[in-house]
């Protein structure tokens, strides 16, 4: 037997998802226990521990299918001829997609997200993955007549033929022949019909296309007439430019045999391979190699720039990056190229390009940027919130920071992702519990008053003479007044309606006049924030606006600048739901009491969920 290897190599492991469940690796000896056909290939040594003989193909296929059992309840079979998956490298690449879609708000404002995966293989697994991990819906090609055959057995065995579409495709064929064919446009259009959200949504845009066209689905029920659905969707289709919102591919790599064992042997550009290899020849080689894959996927993807809004796929070989890079570069100057480093047994690296101008893809962090600097992590407990959904959460964690009185500003904001920037001039987390005994002997009550969780409009207030006042605050008011001599708060509250619209709340250090506050709101784009500031009455209100902009930009620059200087926390809080969870991702950027600064914080929000006092 083999000597025993790591799931996934410590080496490699830098290089997982943040959200990868497999950078905890899973428990071989629970797996075993569970699934017969996986402990066939394992053997226990004195201590009970459990091994795995990584250099036979059938007991990597044997974890492949336990693990998709166990942790997706995917029963999967592949043929002993086809290449077996690796789960961390398979999920690494989905979660990276998530966040492209994440980036292009496309959980917005519809569940429905439709994709395209070329070559998905015999055990299927990305849009088995992609189907049951996050609910999107697949076209899926494939050229080879096994491949295809086991995939669609794996489709139905799972019964996600609703979720799933595949078409064989022959092998010098990308795109082409696919979107525009007839079954795979009428699939499209039945599993945008069984989508309610979706419905809901075509309604609302067929109606702005056509108003007296769509009368369908006022509350959002799938009580219709099939014909006239389809109709309506055609014209949604019609209406709106991008049919799927991202396409995929792990495509074959060699340009052939013999280089397969060339790299075989050769640990340098891909990694060490840990595990025996699997698959057909034809999985892994195609003529040209995967350079010549991906530049016809390139000149293809100019076709459907319209159909399909962001394009990705992986790179084998590291050296071959530039070369794409050049090819996406002449292809279109307004491809956006993100280089993204994916982990499995081996090395891959991710492409991403898009033709729509309004996405800047090389704004998502790669997985190496994610893995270097890693967040800490806060899992919001469903127990403590009576809806447990992100704007809930977000807002919860804002009022706490509203507490803690730092400056906040909101960097992207959907139902189901917010990112905000936090900026700390002082260690106001710190010693919270003291500060409460103290405040108690001083005869001021728990601020925790009539606030519920999910932060309800009224809010004990503390004022600078250490009173405490009750107010009833509407959702989306200012207020700017002295707080306790440190800070200004000037406030938003963000409600569920509000996300869309990048309300804010912000601390704003005491010495900022009144000018300064509205320059920080409208530099956060809050409509309300300009009434703050009176405008002079012997300006015109364009010439005012100009000029309050210029002193805005300089301001700001000066600002930002001192403000650096001066904070003792940097941060960026991402609020986000990944499958049933809500969690918080937080991401030290800089400040002087450094990442253990951080971890009081979160320290301090721990506390606030374990025993509120706020
Ligand atoms: C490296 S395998 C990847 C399989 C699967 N996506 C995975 O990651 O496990 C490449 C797959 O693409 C298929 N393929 C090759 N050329 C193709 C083409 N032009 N269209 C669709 N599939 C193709 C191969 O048959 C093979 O199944």
């Amino acid at each position: 037997m083999a000597p025993e290897k790591k799931f996934v190599s410590s080496k490699l492991n830098k290089f997982m998802h943040p959200r990868n469940p497999y950078r905890t690796p899973p428990s071989f000896k629970k797996l075993s226990m569970k699934f017969p056909e996986f402990r066939a290939y394992c053997t226990y040594d004195v201590s009970g521990k459990v091994h795995l003989d990584f250099k036979n193909p059938r007991a990597v296929r044997a974890l492949t299918t336990s693990l998709l059992d166990q942790d997706f309840d995917l029963k999967v079979s592949i043929p002993d001829d086809r290449l077996v998956p690796t789960l961390p490298l398979r999920l690494n690449y989905l979660l990276w997609i998530e966040d492209l879609l994440t980036h292009a708000a496309h959980y917005d404002s519809e569940h429905f997200v439709l994709a395209i995966d070329i070559g998905v293989g015999a055990a299927c697994v990305y849009p088995l993955l992609g189907a049951k991990r996050f609910g999107w819906c697949f076209v899926g090609t494939e050229s080879d007549q096994l491949s295809f055959t086991s995939a669609h057995t794996n489709v139905q065995n799972n019964n996600l033929q609703d979720k799933i579409f595949l078409k064989k495709v022959e092998s010098n064929i990308i795109f082409k022949d696919v979107i525009g064919e007839e079954k795979v446009k009428s699939w499209t259009l039945e599993c945008k019909l069984r989508s309610k959200v979706d419905i809901a949504e075509c309604s609302k845009k067929c109606a702005e296309c056509e108003p007296q066209a769509s009368q369908l689905n006022p509350q959002n029920e799938v009580n219709f007439d099939e014909g006239q659905v389809k109709a309506e969707i055609k014209k949604t289709e019609e209406c709106s430019t991008y049919l799927y919102d991202f396409t995929m591919c792990n495509p074959p790599f060699f340009s052939c045999e013999e280089e397969t064992d060339t790299m075989k042997k050769s640990k340098k550009d891909r990694g060490e391979p840990l595990s025996a290899p699997t698959g057909a020849i034809h999985e892994k080689v195609t003529e040209g190699g995967e350079i010549s894959f991906i530049t016809k996927m390139i000149e293809e993807s100019q076709l459907f720039k319209d159909k399909i809004r962001i394009f990705t796929t992986l790179i084998g070989t590291k050296a071959h990056i530039k070369l794409i890079k050049n090819a996406l570069s002449t292809a279109s100057p307004s491809c956006s190229v993100l280089t993204e480093f994916c982990q499995g047994r081996t090395m891959r690296w991710g492409v991403a390009w898009t033709f729509d101008p309004s996405l800047k893809l090389n704004q998502v962090k790669s997985k190496k940027d994610m893995a270097t600097n890693k967040p800490l992590i806060l899992m919001m407990p469903r127990s403590l919130m009576s809806v447990y959904s992100v704007p809930s959460a977000w807002n919860m964690i804002n009022k706490w920071l509203h507490h803690l009185k730092v400056k906040v500003q909101v960097l992207k904001s959907s139902k189901y992702f917010i990112s905000v920037n936090v900026k700390a001039f002082k260690a106001t987390w710190l010693h919270q519990r003291r500060k409460e005994r103290q405040n108690m002997r001083r005869g001021v009550g728990a601020s925790n008053g009539n606030m519920n969780i999910d932060g309800n409009n009224s809010e004990i207030i503390e004022n600078g003479n250490g009173r405490s006042s009750k107010r009833k605050r509407e959702a989306g008011a200012e207020t700017c007044g002295d707080h306790d001599g440190e800070m200004m708060m000037k406030v938003n509250i963000c409600t569920d309606r509000d996300f869309k619209t990048n309300r804010c709340s912000e601390a704003i250090p005491k010495n900022q006049s009144s000018l300064d506050c509205s320059l920080t709101s409208s530099h956060l784009g809050s409509p309300h924030s300009i009434s703050v500031k009176e405008i002079p009455q012997n300006h015109s209100k364009q010439e005012n606006l100009k000029l309050t902009q210029g002193k805005d930009k300089l301001q700001n620059l000066n600002k930002g600048k001192q403000e650096r200087l001066e904070s003792i926390l940097r941060c960026n809080l991402q609020v986000k739901q990944s499958g049933a969870l809500i969690s918080l991702e937080a991401f030290y950027l800089g400040g002087s009491s450094g990442k253990d600064g951080l971890n009081q914080l979160l320290q301090f929000m721990r506390n606030q969920l374990a025993k509120p006092t706020v």
